[in-house]
């Protein structure tokens, strides 16, 4: 467990183009050091915010797309194509416009597609793709991903992980059908704590005053159970970026601010 390290940014816009700079820089350092690299997409405001960045980023030629591995952290269980699912969002903002193998393209299963209306079965098919792409250094059953990144929600959810919810507490699987979501759809796909904590590096990705609260709640030493985005943690990093509106209920000791 890599302990939470904290970067706060004047404002979103500002975040977004900082951290698409930031994984420009992880990704060109991975290839470089292992001839591919492996990055998990979140959904959300926040990660489509910074995906849209790093489209526009010039700096984006830096990355051979054609040998990066690309995974999602959870899915909104809808038909293919649809305008809410985060894969049809991230394709819009990035992926559609640049050079990327589709074999290493790893969107979760669709609700109209072989597991159509199951999504415990679609989970499980997506382990099954996460086993196979993982090797021996991997030490477990998904790869050590490079960057998994996570929007958090005002309710502290990450991925499909909602407070409470059975998915939060899974100790075994590495994902699994979501029921009941309180945030639309409610039937989700999404990895699990222990799938997430596979990851080399975790970002955890906060802007709005909407997320202050959870923010607050998740770096304060809450249980992950009752705050999912508590638990999400990498193997040798885990990182907090912020914008100045989303940290402005942090505590002090970890954000120190002037008193007003
Ligand atoms: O529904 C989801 O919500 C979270 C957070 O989204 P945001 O719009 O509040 O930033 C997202 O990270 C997740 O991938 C998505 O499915």
């Amino acid at each position: 467990m890599s302990a939470p390290q904290l970067v706060v940014h004047r404002d979103k816009e500002l975040m977004a183009q900082a951290t698409a700079a930031r994984l420009i820089t992880e990704v060109v350092d991975a290839q470089a050091a292992r001839g591919t690299a492996s990055v998990v997409l979140t959904g959300g405001r926040n990660g489509n915010g910074l995906l849209a960045a790093l489209a526009a980023s010039p700096a984006r030629d830096a990355i051979d797309w054609s040998r990066l591995d690309l995974w999602w952290g959870d899915e909104r269980f809808l038909p293919e194509g649809d305008p809410e699912r985060n894969d049809t969002q991230a394709r819009e903002a990035l992926l559609d416009s640049v050079g990327l193998d589709p074999s290493r393209v790893h969107a979760m299963p669709a609700s109209d597609g072989p597991y159509a209306g199951d999504a415990d079965a679609a989970a499980a098919a997506y382990a099954s793709e996460l086993a196979a792409a993982a090797g021996p250094e991997d030490d477990g059953p998904v790869p050590a991903f490079d960057v998994l990144m996570l929007g958090v929600g005002p309710d502290t959810h990450v991925a499909s992980l909602f407070p409470e919810l059975p998915a939060v507490r899974e100790t075994e699987r590495m994902v699994v059908g979501v029921h009941g979501a309180p945030k639309p759809p409610p039937t989700r796909i999404s990895l699990t704590l222990p799938a997430i904590r596979a990851a080399r590096e975790v970002w955890l990705l906060a802007a709005g005053e909407d997320k202050a609260e959870a923010a607050g709640i998740a770096l304060s030493g809450a249980g992950e159970v009752q705050a999912p985005a508590a638990g999400a943690y990498g193997r040798s990093r885990t990182l907090w970026l912020l914008d100045a509106a989303a940290a402005s209920r942090l505590p002090q000791a970890l954000y120190p601010r002037a008193s007003a």
